[in-house]
């Protein structure tokens, strides 16, 4: 499992391109055949990516979590971005998982593990974690049953549908927060104007893009901004105190992720745009 340390806003003046890239962006998380983990310092989130072919792949505590399973002090939510169907197997009872599907597995379950239905399709699970303090039902929620929340404009090239999963009016958790955010075709922007939440991180996972597709996603204090050209299936990690807003070359879909203080989806602070540098 690979580390991520947190970062004092006052340093990242400093970084140039490489370094941030290195600091927040996480770039090969979807690798067929594998299971590939990311352990942030910020609110010790993890993302991670599982692209199951022909055997089973198991989410282990390995070394890093000192903890006998994963679950042991934790929470998942798992959304599959793939045509193909996953499979998740939580000790021993088995929830199917089309495109767009999430599933919520809460603290102390033991046996995780991941397959897909067609090996030739195989699906592509995205993994969220935070840390738990006690636990709440395991439960699968398909995007139909999501609630959906219509914002954004064509004027202003944002008009998306954000669809809540794990949040205090869905699937309840300790302090996971997660949902996907498509967009209307011909629109490009997410999140701007921005808003920071000084009390929880965010992480977004960018997909649905082709090869050569970006999204630029913008990052950083209001007034001391900076941008990361990512591709297809990465994730940025978000910290407390940045700015997360991003535009598309193409298309795009986006799933976020939050963990940390309160559990108030609209504790959002609103930044105005005489504010942003
Ligand atoms: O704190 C909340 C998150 O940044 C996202 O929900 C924003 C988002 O999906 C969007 O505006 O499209
Ligand atoms: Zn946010």
């Amino acid at each position: 499992m690979e580390i991520r340390y947190a970062t004092n806003p006052a340093d990242i003046k400093q970084y140039d391109t490489e370094r941030i890239r290195q600091e927040f962006l996480v770039e090969n998380l979807f690798v067929e055949g594998e299971l590939n983990l990311v352990y942030s310092h910020y609110d010790r989130l993890i993302t991670g990516g599982a692209i199951p072919v022909g055997k089973p792949l198991f989410l282990k505590a390995g070394d890093l979590l000192k903890t006998e399973y994963f679950l042991e002090r934790r929470e998942v939510g798992i959304i599959n971005i793939s045509e193909g169907t996953g499979k998740v197997t939580v000790d021993g009872e088995t929830y199917e998982l089309n495109k767009r599907d999430c599933l919520y597995i809460g603290l102390g379950h033991q046996d995780v593990s991941f397959e897909s239905t067609d090996q030739k399709k195989p699906a592509r699970l995205y993994i969220v974690s935070a840390t738990a303090h006690k636990q709440y039902p395991t439960q699968k929620l398909a995007i139909e049953e999501a609630t959906p929340n219509h914002l954004g404009s064509d004027s202003k090239s944002n008009k998306r549908t954000i669809y809540q999963y794990i949040h205090a009016g869905g699937i309840k958790s300790c302090q996971l927060m997660m949902g996907m955010t498509l967009l209307a075709p011909n629109n490009m922007w997410n999140t701007m104007p921005p808003h920071l939440h000084d009390r929880r991180m965010e992480a977004y996972l960018y997909f649905d893009m082709d090869e050569n597709s970006r999204v630029i996603h913008f990052m950083g204090r209001p007034d001391e901004t900076r941008h990361i050209v990512m591709k297809n299936e990465q994730v940025v990690l978000s910290p407390p105190w940045s700015i997360h807003s991003g535009v598309g070359t193409n298309n795009y879909t986006f799933i976020w992720a939050m963990a940390g203080e309160n559990y108030t989806f609209t504790d959002m602070d609103g930044v105005q745009m005489d504010e942003l540098r």
